[in-house]
């Protein structure tokens, strides 16, 4: 049963989720008519600075993670941050953006130097993710659950963070017992994605080193988060 302290935790995550989004008219960029490889790339970079400026907005927010040790705090950043937009990006194929994002995205990423190695996997996760149906609390908890992992590279207090990470976990698994009772496997689906997420970070090491062998220029805040 979700108790109330949890009812108020979830609200606190999801509004913080529903609040940081990437601006409007920076979204909108995508829609604009240049669809040469270059383009692409500098819109979709123009749209991963944006999103790690929200990434760090709505980390904030989670309750506990100020409290965290200030250099494991940048350590689950660094660590977290591909997959989290990968889970923000699901969202845009998975929603189906009204003002007709959803192809433009998939094909300014399908055509951004990414090789198709990638973009398989790449795609075959978006559609897993839409095949969940998450509702928009699974989707703040799980990116949530996704920050708060403890073994990325370089944190100390792993405790601290499991601790934390344990208690978003346990609010979800409760969460999808009450959205989905007729899936009890619900839960463990959503956490075989961190598998498929994890994965999907390794292979986006190889995309950046193929990236910037082809000399492509990054902004400095993903230089930062990205160690490139
Ligand atoms: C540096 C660049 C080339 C890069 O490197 N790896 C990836 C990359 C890729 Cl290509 C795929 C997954 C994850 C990453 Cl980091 C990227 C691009 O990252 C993106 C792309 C797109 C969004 C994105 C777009 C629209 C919306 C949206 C709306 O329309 O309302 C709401 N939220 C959105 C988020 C986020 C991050």
């Amino acid at each position: 049963e979700i108790t109330k302290e949890q009812q108020a935790l979830m609200k606190i995550i999801t509004d913080a989720y529903n609040r940081h989004q990437i601006p409007q008219d920076v979204a909108k960029k995508l829609l604009q008519d240049q669809y040469s490889a270059e383009e692409n790339f500098l819109l979709l970079t123009e749209m991963a600075t944006s999103q790690v400026q929200v990434l760090v907005e709505f980390t904030k927010n989670i309750p506990g993670f100020l409290s965290l040790d200030r250099e494991d705090q940048i350590a689950l950043l660094k660590g977290s941050a591909v997959e989290a937009m990968f889970l923000r990006s699901a969202q845009v194929f998975s929603r189906k953006m009204p003002s007709g994002h959803t192809e433009v995205l998939e094909e300014r990423i399908r055509k951004s130097g990414i090789s198709e190695e990638f973009i398989t996997p790449m795609f075959n996760f978006y559609k897993s993710i839409g095949e969940l149906h998450m509702v928009q609390e699974e989707q703040a908890l799980l990116t949530t659950v996704t920050i708060l992992t403890p073994d990325r590279p370089y944190v100390k207090d792993q405790q601290a963070v499991e601790r934390l990470q344990e208690t978003m976990l346990d609010v979800l698994r409760k969460l999808c017992v009450l959205q989905h009772p007729q899936e009890p496997q619900y839960f463990a689906r959503l956490l075989g994605r961190l598998t498929e997420l994890r994965t999907l970070s390794h292979y986006h090491t190889e995309m950046l080193v193929s990236w910037r062998m082809n000399d492509h220029k990054f902004t400095p805040l993903l230089c930062e988060i990205w160690d490139v």
